[in-house]
């Protein structure tokens, strides 16, 4: 069997109480995965473990089978983690803050200046590339820092509700880099509320409900699960409901 993107065994973390118990995930190369649940379901604590800035109390976590405990360096530069509250610098202009992101991964500068390029246009930010970061909207920080989390070219992509705030157009155009990266096989792990995307742009889905994966299929799966033609927000609502009525 080819080896996974991710290869989640028996996680388990706590704060004051239980957050994520037990939970097996494993997610193969080249896939994109929405990661569904309530607030408060765990979703982004799991997140956190699986990009190394939180270590899970038991269990263990791999990036195409490397351990991110035990070999971190090298699992970080397989991944690129977005989250929802984007940190870019606001004395650098995107231009300047993808040359420094490259620099640290030590990506060859005459690649990363052009896929920066890339990047900043289908992301709409290129009459934007020379003016600096701090007078720019949160949803252009959000497509900033997705451009700074991709010049690596990770082979694993973790976001964190990466559509929250942003308009329309340019929700489109982060969807349009998420799915062109998958195209080029890449694999995308995403967090999201709005079930609409879930459903349009993942081809599996997991519901995580008090910290732990009940339930995961593809859409045609997971209904056939709820035994009728439902849409995903009645599975959801469903899924969610029955897991926290056996716990
Ligand atoms: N650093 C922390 N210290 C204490 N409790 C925490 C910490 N981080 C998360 N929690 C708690 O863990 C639980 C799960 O939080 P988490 O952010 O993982 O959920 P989520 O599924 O991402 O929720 P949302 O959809 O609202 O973003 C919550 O009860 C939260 O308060």
């Amino acid at each position: 069997m080819p080896v996974p993107a991710l290869a989640i065994t028996n996680i388990a973390k706590s704060f004051d109480r239980p957050v994520v118990q037990g939970l097996d995930l494993t997610v193969p190369a080249g896939e994109f995965y929405a990661l569904l649940g309530p607030n408060g379901a765990g979703k982004t604590t799991i997140l956190r473990m699986v990009a190394g800035l939180l270590a899970p109390d038991a269990g263990t976590i791999e990036i195409f089978g490397t351990d991110v405990r035990k070999d971190p360096v090298a699992a970080k530069r397989l991944l690129a983690w977005v989250s929802d509250e984007p940190m870019v610098y606001d004395r650098l202009t995107p231009l300047e803050y993808l040359d420094f992101v490259a620099g640290l991964w030590q990506v060859d500068p005459a690649r990363a200046r052009n896929a920066a390029n890339d990047l900043l246009d289908i992301l709409g930010l290129k009459p934007h590339a020379n003016e600096l970061c701090g007078g720019f909207s949160k949803g252009m920080l959000q497509k900033v820092a997705l451009a700074g989390a991709m010049i690596h070219d990770p082979r694993l992509i973790i976001l964190d509700e990466p559509l929250t705030g942003l308009d329309a157009g340019s929700a489109r155009q982060v969807k349009d880099v998420l799915l062109e990266k998958v195209r080029q096989g890449v694999t995308i792990i995403m967090t999201t509320h709005i079930l609409e995307v879930a459903e349009r742009m993942a081809q599996r889905i997991g519901v995580i409900a008090g910290g732990r994966l009940v339930a995961e299929g593809t859409l045609t799966e997971l209904r056939a699960r709820t035994g009728r033609e439902s849409t995903l927000e009645e599975i959801f609502l469903e899924l969610v409901e029955t897991s926290s009525a056996t716990a």
